[in-house]
């Protein structure tokens, strides 16, 4: 066994290169054995083995850089710098995290989870370098769905422009989460399998020097033959033309290949880019065959591919997607629009009713969300359909397109909310805090899966204007699902519990949590009203301005951001209109990242439990000071 003997880099230098196909082998039955159990991004890590191997093995790392994108993919450059034992923990509370984590290696040099932002890391890390007059590499590890992503476009011009020394390698699998899209995943195809591109370059380019040198007119008609020629001929002209010198495609898994090409590639002055070409999913039958699916996958029988996870309520996604069917089947305004997650944001279903009616645009929210504007402009009922931490990238063409447009989007905001294992980059806690402020935005949250179908019912009547919806990666509560939808007025909280002594404004699964602690609150003789706070904005000012009059006691629960989440609206809403109010209390996500886990866990670290949340009713109506909890921000 070699794999036992790697626990840093220096130890994979010391092998001799032919024992690297053999370690890589050891390497993939380990990711495919510690994944059967913990979960994790199996796919994408099982693509990039023999690529991540002769990276470390060409290179210096961390004097030389590697930066991943989105570093889903980073689990092999984990193994290879000390972190095998931890794999048990792999995207478990205070265990490995599944992304790279700098506080974890002086080999992770730069943290992702968020896409396509690899290329600009690295142009900053190479002017870093040349301003300090240092000589390592810098290498960007990014895929062709990544590639997909704006701000590469924005990070090649500008790489092309500058002509830095870096490295780019492109690790082509065809695949984004779902199969990928785009014009340059089409450019890509072509590159990959046409024969003609296949071509080596220096013959393509010496027939073009066989082309004489004539004056006058045909000069120039011969200069255009030269350039379509090449065009159409040299493999990753695209790049070419852009100002990296391109090198590829080569097999991804071909370690003596690859080898070789880093190290041509280290003699060649300005930025590189090579091409390689991998299989998502290598070497795992059930991954190969269907990597979508296995791009992050729960923890499975290995023999079968069988995934272990109960069955339970259907999640909140899968009902918005069944729920969208409906709609659309009555509306042909509607039009889903996702960036890149068809699968995850529950649109398989509806995509394969509706061809025409699901655009995938890749990995690409600021176009997605321009691009509902613009549609919901010409009559369309464009359904943004997003991830909460994934729409932060589309704050501005939010403000800017939709709502001072006042555009008729439906946002249907997944993954609100703490989401587990994922972690930090990929919390939605945000989106209430950096929509509601904006002018002539609408927002919703439910308390259960019914109110959902209810919410986009609302959403889909509702002419005024942007309006969404925000769910939680989280089953549903199993409630019964009322088949004749209907509009909720706009505005309008709901009491779901009377009590006397205070109430609890609850968001979204936080109802639940209140109604929990109104019970254990009962046997200290306190009782708590409970209201289903389901709109974010605009906020039940009726119901506000009565609870402050009748100088009943507030407390806000939230799993948002507690800066410029609901607590706040309702602050301002009493301080903007100077309205006495007995006392609102905030219990929502504290100013601080909170780390990969599972929901409970992040619930429980952020102190939104029945229990904390009783303690604090308890304080509010008795007057006792609680003494601050110890470990959490103040
Ligand atoms: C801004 C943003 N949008 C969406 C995602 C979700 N996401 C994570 S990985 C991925 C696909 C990445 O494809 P690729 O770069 O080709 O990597 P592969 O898994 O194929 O190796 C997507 C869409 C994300 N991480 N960041
Ligand atoms: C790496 C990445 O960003 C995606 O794979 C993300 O992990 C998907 O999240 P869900 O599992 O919630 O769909
Ligand atoms: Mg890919």
């Amino acid at each position: 066994m070699l794999l036992p003997q790697i626990n840093q880099p220096g130890d994979l230098k010391k092998l001799p290169a032919e024992q690297l196909a053999p370690l890589a082998q050891e390497i993939r039955q380990f990711l495919i054995e510690k994944l059967s159990v913990t979960g994790g991004h199996l796919a994408s890590n099982l693509g990039v083995v023999e690529l991540t191997l002769a990276l470390h093995y060409c290179y210096e790392s961390p004097k030389d850089k590697f930066i991943f994108d989105v570093g889903h993919q980073a689990y092999v450059h984990k193994i290879l710098t000390g972190r095998q034992e931890k794999f048990d923990s792999l995207r478990k509370y205070k265990g490995l995290c599944g992304f790279v984590k700098r506080a974890e290696s002086e080999h992770d040099v730069w943290e992702a989870g968020h896409s396509s932002t690899s290329l600009s890391a690295a142009m900053g890390m190479a002017l870093a370098r040349d301003l300090k007059g240092e000589d390592n590499k810098v290498v960007a590890v990014i895929g062709d769905g990544a590639l997909t992503g704006g701000m590469a476009f924005e990070a090649l011009n500008h790489i092309g422009h500058e002509k830095k020394n870096l490295l780019v390698v492109l690790n082509d699998n065809e695949m984004s989460i779902a199969p990928n899209v785009g014009a340059m995943h089409n450019y890509l195809s072509r590159v990959r399998s046409d024969k003609h591109y296949l071509r080596a370059k220096d013959d393509v380019e010496s027939l073009i020097k066989k082309i004489p040198a004539i004056g006058g007119k045909l000069a120039r008609t011969a200069e255009k033959v030269k350039d379509s020629l090449k065009y159409m001929m040299v493999p990753g002209v695209l790049f070419e033309e852009l100002g990296f010198k391109y090198i590829g495609p080569i097999d991804g898994h071909d370690l003596p290949k690859l080898l070789e090409t880093f190290r041509q590639s280290d003699n060649i002055d300005g930025p590189v880019l090579v091409h390689v070409v991998t299989t998502k999913g290598k070497g795992y039958k059930p991954a190969e065959a269907d990597s979508h699916k296995w791009h992050g996958i729960s923890p499975y029988k290995i023999e079968s591919g069988k995934t272990l996870k109960s069955a339970g309520n259907p999640m909140y996604t899968e009902v918005f997607g069944k729920t969208l069917i409906e709609l659309a089947e009555q509306d042909e305004r509607i039009v889903a629009v996702t960036p890149a997650m068809p699968g995850g944001s529950g649109l398989m279903e509806f995509a394969a009713k509706f061809p025409k009616r699901m655009i995938d645009v890749g990995i690409a929210e600021q176009h997605a969300a321009t691009l509902c504007a613009a549609m919901a402009m010409e009559g369309m009922k464009p359904v943004f359909a997003v991830y909460s931490t994934f729409m932060q990238r589309a704050y501005d063409q939010i403000v800017h397109d939709i709502c001072r447009h006042n555009a008729n989007v439906m946002f249907a905001i997944d993954r609100a909310g703490f989401v587990g294992a994922d972690g930090e980059t990929h919390q939605g806690v945000y989106d209430i805090a950096f929509l509601r402020h904006i002018p002539n935005m609408v927002l919703m949250m439910p308390k259960d899966e019914n109110e959902l179908r209810h919410m986009m019912k609302t959403a889909l009547d509702y002419d005024q204007g942007p309006i969404g919806f925000r769910y939680p990666r989280v089953n549903g509560l199993g409630v019964a699902l009322d088949p004749v939808l209907k509009s909720i007025p706009i505005g309008s909280w709901e009491t779901v519990r009377e009590g006397e002594h205070c109430a609890i404004l609850a968001v979204g699964p936080m109802v639940q949590t209140a109604l929990a602690a109104a019970e254990q609150l009962k046997s200290s003789g306190i009782q708590a009203s409970v209201v289903n706070a389901r709109f974010l904005k605009p906020l039940d000012e009726k119901m506000l301005t009565d609870l402050a009059s009748g100088g009943v006691k507030l407390l806000v629960m939230e799993e948002a951001s507690q800066a410029g989440g609901l607590g706040s609206a309702v602050l301002e809403f009493y301080a903007s209109r100077g309205i006495e109010h007995a006392e609102v209390r905030i219990l929502g996500v504290p100013d601080c990242f909170i780390e990969h886990g599972s929901i409970k866990e992040q619930q429980q670290e952020a102190g939104l439990t029945a229990e904390h949340a009783a303690d604090l009713i308890r304080e509010i109506v008795t007057g006792s000071r609680l003494a601050l909890r110890a470990g959490m921000p103040s």
